[in-house]
């Protein structure tokens, strides 16, 4: 069995968890020497994940401008009135990070199938994090709009400091994942600044300072939607790592 996982594993990290064609296109990908060919399957045999960074009834005013405002910048429409893509592109957010590879609904069913993401694991819309994330390529920038529910409180009427640190996490690891491939976070270093009221909504933007060897250095600001106030400043480590660090969890 470990064999077998180990294997599956290893094809699933060749496939480039979380890279720009597993999210975005529904294909799988053959690795032929270096060349990476993407080949198109039918997709009843890829039934898709659902996924959960799409608005839904919990989502309140200034999350849904928020998300409007990002949304509307991931097609643009050229003078001659054809669409293409835009600065920002929405990523998908599924419940494991598994489902991300093609044919990720199987494998996340043969692999520790109870196993959820910690941000996606509470089923009622509204009550914990509500996110969604956006990625900028040309700037190396990611943004994510959240939403903290009301099973967030670490402080009286405010977001738990850890609650923020995931999501912090949770960005600048994705971020990094695009920018790096299979990542780690080595080290997270948070300076709270001002609490974060339950039930509001804020920005967390997260930006590419370097790359040095297998290190991927991030920074992270959470603020409100418009700017003006500073909830937490953040700068991030993340190794890459092989398969085999990966497999050595099992
Ligand atoms: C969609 C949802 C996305 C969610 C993303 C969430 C991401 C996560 O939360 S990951 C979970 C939390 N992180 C972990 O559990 C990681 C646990 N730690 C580890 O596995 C290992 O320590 C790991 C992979 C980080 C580094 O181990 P390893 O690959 O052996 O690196 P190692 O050889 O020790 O160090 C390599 C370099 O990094 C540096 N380094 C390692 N750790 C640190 C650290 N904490 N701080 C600063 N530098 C560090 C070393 O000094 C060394 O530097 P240099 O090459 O200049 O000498």
């Amino acid at each position: 069995m470990a064999w077998s996982v180990g294997r599956i594993c290893k094809g699933f990290l060749r496939l480039g968890l979380l890279s720009k064609q597993t999210q975005l296109i529904p294909v799988t990908s053959v690795s032929v020497g270096t060349v990476r060919t993407a080949v198109t399957l039918p997709s009843f045999l890829f039934p898709k994940p659902r996924d959960f960074s799409l608005p839904n009834s919990s989502w309140g005013l200034e999350m849904m401008r928020m998300y409007e405002h990002y949304n509307r910048q991931c097609e643009v429409e050229t003078e001659g009135g054809q669409k293409q893509e835009g600065p920002w592109q929405k990523l998908p957010s599924y419940n494991r990070l598994l489902k991300y590879a093609t044919g990720g609904v199987y494998l996340s069913e043969m692999i520790q199938s109870k196993a959820r993401l910690f941000t996606r694991n509470i089923r009622n819309p509204g009550a914990a994090f509500e996110y969604v994330l956006f990625v900028n390529s040309e700037e190396q920038k990611c943004v994510c709009v959240l939403q903290a529910g009301h099973l967030l409180e670490g402080p009286p009427g405010h977001v738990h400091g850890g609650a923020i640190a995931t999501m912090i996490d949770t960005v600048t690891g994705t971020h990094a994942t695009i920018l790096s491939g299979p990542v780690m976070t080595a080290n997270l270093n948070i300076n709270y600044r001002r609490p974060i009221p339950l039930g509001s909504t804020v920005l967390l933007e997260s930006s590419l300072e370097k790359k040095e060897g297998r290190k991927t250095f991030i920074t992270c600001r959470v603020t409100s939607t418009d700017g003006s106030k500073l909830h937490t400043e953040t700068s991030a480590l993340f190794l890459s790592i092989s398969a085999s660090h990966l497999l050595s969890g099992l």
